[in-house]
């Protein structure tokens, strides 16, 4: 525009506007081409001035409106190209910072996995204090992983940050091996967003099996999955004896004394009251999911091993399903039971102790027994060191997805667990007393947790005898668990004394609300010496409650103690206090001794009105009644729902 001025402005008017038009024409698509409008008024303008000086005047100053749009314009247009220049240099800032990024998050993984390299010409360490178990593998196990990182495994998840240490990639040394592969499962816990519920533990010792890695449930280390670490083999003939089991020369069968260690391991932890759990043996490089299997018949088996197949398939079907398996394991933790009505609160136990020292031996030797996956990446006896390593390197994916498995299968068993207060319809409801018990350790002034094994020949649930308070408490059992806390069974060394344990969920006020507790126990029943003493106990960074071990009121039993008084009985004793408590329900009356008592007493008011109380205890006695079970006449016709549920109950309280 500019050059067309030069070139126009000393020419006759109408020549000017000719050109002008002729330039028009010839760029149609000119970004001027918005101001032809404006032109055209213009045009109107001139024509409607006879004098042809104002006509050149108007038409000039038109024209240079216009060469100054376009000086705007093309200083614009510099202007955005600039930008443009910026943006891409972004671009690619941004672009190595992801490919950074990639390389220090699980990312990495995709690309190249950290295989370990044994450095020593040692094999792994066979335990020989741990006999054979039998291994049965699932064959179709390994394909629910592609389901799991197809609809599970997003890129946030990829995106958690993990550096993949060099100094792992050797391993000279078990620990060494133990040391990378907790690294990993530590990223994993939190890329799944549960490092809040679950905490790592090693090299524990439980009823005398040494544990590589515990997955604990953070309040109250509770343990509900382990890992059997193993150094990666060296020789065909390691491997083979490490996955395999070890042909000595008498023996027709191989002994495989690894699966028989993740056995007694899986074992000891179940004697904390767990139906079924889930383990891991792993040398780094490979990986294999291993199972309990809680039934008696091995001729149930094959059967068992297509439940736990549709299940584990079901279970990681859909990122809805595995998405709903964890948001029901955070749910349960958060919130206790609470997402449980008081109708369905599960109902507790009555705790029968049973000793299983007279079939210890044949425990041990009938049901050795642990289902398998397939090994990832996939195993073969003849692959030399080098090809081991390769595939390892290119499985990160699969290795992932399979511990991930095992994580949120691990997630499930303990929400079920909690849920049903350590109760599993296929066991009795009962504490089986063997003559070496799994147990944790609390200590006063302790300042790491530990487990153990504790002898106890029997237990004595109604001796509570914390005065002084023991040294040292065991905890052998999983009770209940609430909005507040998770209510375990300790006893003392021997058992000659138990208790109960509360551990409070909240670490922010958990000091605070054990001792408040505590406060309202010993005032509402401490001066008429109803219940013994209640009293805080210190250990690992914590406070928790020691209160007597209170036996629950089962369902089958709960509308005679209504209608012979004994609740009426415990309500008038509780509101003889002076108190009231505000959250009655059935699970929070329980027996001491012959007489029952309320428990839960996190919140209960003063009241000194004694007409205010006496209208707590009838309308306390109205809710129960009303929470009552249903009799026999009562009962609408059942689903096959409730049917199974009520055998339950039946078999729960036979
Ligand atoms: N002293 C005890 N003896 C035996 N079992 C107990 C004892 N105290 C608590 N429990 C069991 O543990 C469960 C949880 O304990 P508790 O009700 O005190 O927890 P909470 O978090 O305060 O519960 P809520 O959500 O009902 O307020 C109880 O429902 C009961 O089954």
């Amino acid at each position: 525009m500019e050059q067309f001025l030069k070139e126009t402005t000393d020419l006759p008017l109408q020549q000017q506007i000719d050109k002008f038009n002729q330039w028009l024409h010839e760029n149609p698509d000119h970004e001027y081409y918005r101001f032809i409008e404006e032109w055209r008024d213009t045009k109107q303008q001139i024509a409607a001035v006879n004098d042809q000086h104002q006509q050149a005047t108007l038409l000039q100053h038109q024209l240079r409106y216009l060469a100054e749009r376009d000086q705007q314009h093309q200083q614009h247009a510099q202007q955005f190209a600039e930008r443009d220049r910026e943006l891409a240099e972004r671009r690619r800032e941004l672009a190595q910072l992801h490919q950074k990024l990639a390389a220090i998050s699980l990312k990495s993984l995709k690309k190249q996995y950290l295989a370990l390299t044994d450095r020593t010409i040692s094999g792994p360490h066979l335990s020989k204090s741990h006999k054979h178990a039998e291994v049965r593998q699932i064959d179709d196990l390994v394909d629910c992983l592609h389901h799991l990182e197809r609809n599970w495994l997003d890129d946030q998840f990829w995106g958690t940050p993990y550096v993949p240490h060099e100094q792992f990639n050797s391993c000279h040394h078990e620990s060494e091996v133990q040391g990378s592969v907790v690294y990993l499962l530590q990223t994993l816990i939190v890329a799944l967003n549960l490092s809040d519920y679950i905490d790592i533990v090693q090299d524990i010792t439980l009823a005398g099996s040494e544990c590589d890695i515990l997955l604990v449930y953070k309040p109250n280390k509770l343990p509900f999955a382990v890992i059997e670490v193993k150094k990666p083999c060296n020789s065909r003939a390691n491997r083979r004896n490490l996955w395999h089991g070890v042909k000595q020369s008498n023996a027709r069968k191989r002994q495989n004394v690894v699966a028989g260690q993740i056995f007694d391991s899986m074992s000891g932890i179940q004697l904390f009251g767990f139906p079924n759990l889930y383990g891991m043996i792993t040398t780094g490089n490979h990986w294999r999911l291993v199972g309990t299997y809680s039934g008696e018949d091995p001729g149930d088996r094959d059967n068992f091993d297509e439940v736990l197949l549709t299940q584990i398939k079901e279970d990681t079907s859909s990122n809805e399903t595995v998405a709903g398996v964890l948001k029901e394991f955070r749910e349960t933790m958060d919130t206790g039971s609470s997402g449980c009505s008081d109708e369905d609160s599960p109902e507790q136990p009555s705790v029968v102790v049973r000793s299983k020292a007279g079939n210890r031996r044949k425990h041990e030797v009938a049901n050795r027994f642990v289902w398998a996956s397939k090994i990832v990446p996939s195993f073969e006896e003849s692959m030399n060191e080098e090809e081991v390593i390769a595939q390892a390197k290119e499985s990160g994916v699969q290795i992932v997805s399979l511990i991930v498995l095992f994580v949120v299968k691990g997630c499930q068993v303990l929400t079920e667990f909690l849920k049903n207060n350590g109760v599993s319809p296929l066991f009795p409801p009962s504490i089986t007393v063997r003559p070496k018990m799994p147990c944790r350790i609390l200590e006063t002034n302790e300042h790491k947790f530990t487990f153990g094994s504790i002898i106890v020949d029997s237990l004595n649930l109604n001796e509570y005898k914390v005065e002084p308070l023991p040294k040292k408490l065991f905890v052998i059992k999983h009770l209940g668990i609430g909005n507040y806390g998770s209510c375990c069974l300790a006893i003392s060394d021997k058992g000659e004394s138990c208790c109960a344990i509360k551990f409070f969920h909240s670490a922010r006020d958990r000091d605070i609300r054990a001792k408040e507790e505590c406060s309202n126990w010993n005032k509402v029943y401490g001066r008429a010496n109803v219940v013994p003493k209640c009293r805080v106990f210190e250990a690992a960074e914590r406070y928790c409650l020691v209160m007597p071990y209170f036996r629950p009121i089962l369902e089958v039993d709960r509308r005679k103690v209504l209608e012979n008084g004994s609740i009426k009985k415990a309500l008038e004793q509780f509101a003889s206090s002076g108190f009231i408590h505000c959250n009655i329900k059935w699970c929070h009356l329980a027996f001491w001794k012959e007489d029952i008592v309320l428990l839960d007493l996190g919140m209960i008011e003063e009241e000194e009105d004694e007409g205010v109380r006496s209208i707590w205890c009838t309308q306390a006695l109205e809710k129960l009644r009303k929470k009552l079970p249903l009799e026999k006449a009562e009962k609408a016709p059942k689903t096959q729902g409730t049917k199974r549920k009520h055998r339950d109950i039946r078999r729960k309280s036979a």
